[in-house]
């Protein structure tokens, strides 16, 4: 089993003061794998990603990530195969789409102090132009067409979109993805999905957050139910869907005259 994992996520838990925001969470990704990740708001969603991307410092438990244990800031672990995107998109709105990546290919490359020194080095000398077009390839392999326009002229789907694209040009091997179909229209929640595809055909690893069961259903390969911060279930979408824990999580138990 363990050969065939990328992430392992194992008893992670983080409090904001009194509040158990996530409670002893553990589960695997493997390559290929969409997880789904589902709970009501305030469920401790956001802060699990932010906890496995080390946005967030999470007081117990470990990351790991083909085998490896992953600390320290987002930063050092983007380098190390994982990324994510943002539940509010997080890109410089000023910038067309291709703009916005161009920083994820060169951060890509900074893999160690040594290929930091040698791109710094090299610098003065790199090829804009080929790198921009690199950034353009990326753009249109996750089906972006408008690369020029700055991103705040593009809908919110097709931010979300271009947000995806940039977390892939790091090449990561696991995709951490925060509600990536919120307030996107339906062109752009069908583009989302087609990455989400693609990116599960290459092998790679998702982690899906959303509250669109629906969608969940269609693209998770397997769903953990988060309430209250903790793993209510932990199993096949199906299974999830026609569970008493997904009742109870979203109806609330003995509403029998509701
Ligand atoms: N920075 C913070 N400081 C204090 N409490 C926080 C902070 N961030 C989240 N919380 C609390 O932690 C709990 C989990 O919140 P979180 O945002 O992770 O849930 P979520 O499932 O992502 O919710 P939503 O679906 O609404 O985004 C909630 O009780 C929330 O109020």
């Amino acid at each position: 089993m363990t050969g065939s994992v990328l992430l392992e996520v194992s008893g992670l838990t983080k409090n904001y003061g009194g509040v158990r925001a996530v409670d002893n969470v553990s589960f695997t990704v493997a390559p290929g794998e969409v997880v789904g990740l589902v709970g009501p708001n305030g469920a401790g969603k956001t802060t699990l990603v932010d906890c496995i991307f080390g946005t967030q410092k999470a007081d117990a438990g470990t990351v790991t990530l083909s085998g490896r244990t992953l600390g320290g800031a987002s930063e050092k672990r983007a380098r190390q195969g994982l990324s994510r995107t943002f539940q509010h998109p997080q890109l410089a709105l000023e910038l067309s789409a291709v703009e916005n990546i161009v920083p994820a290919l060169y951060g890509r490359r900074m893999s160690s102090p040594l290929h930091s020194l040698w791109w710094a080095l090299k610098g003065p000398f790199e090829n804009w132009g080929a790198t921009a077009d690199r950034a353009r390839a990326v753009a249109h392999e996750y089906s972006i067409d408008d690369t020029t326009s700055a991103c705040g002229e593009l809908s919110l789907g097709g931010q979300r979109l271009v947000e995806v694209a940039r977390a892939m040009a790091t090449d990561p091997q696991v995709l951490l993805l925060d509600e990536p179909f919120a307030g996107a229209d339906h062109t752009g929640i069908a583009a989302i999905a087609g990455a989400v595809r693609k990116i599960q055909a290459q092998g790679r690893g998702v982690v899906l957050v959303d509250h669109n069961v629906d969608l969940i259903a269609e693209l998770a390969t397997t769903v953990v139910l988060l309430d209250f911060g903790s793993v209510e279930f932990h199993g096949a979408p199906a299974e999830c869907l026609a569970s008493d824990a997904m009742r109870e999580v979203y109806f609330g138990a003995g509403e029998e005259n509701s």
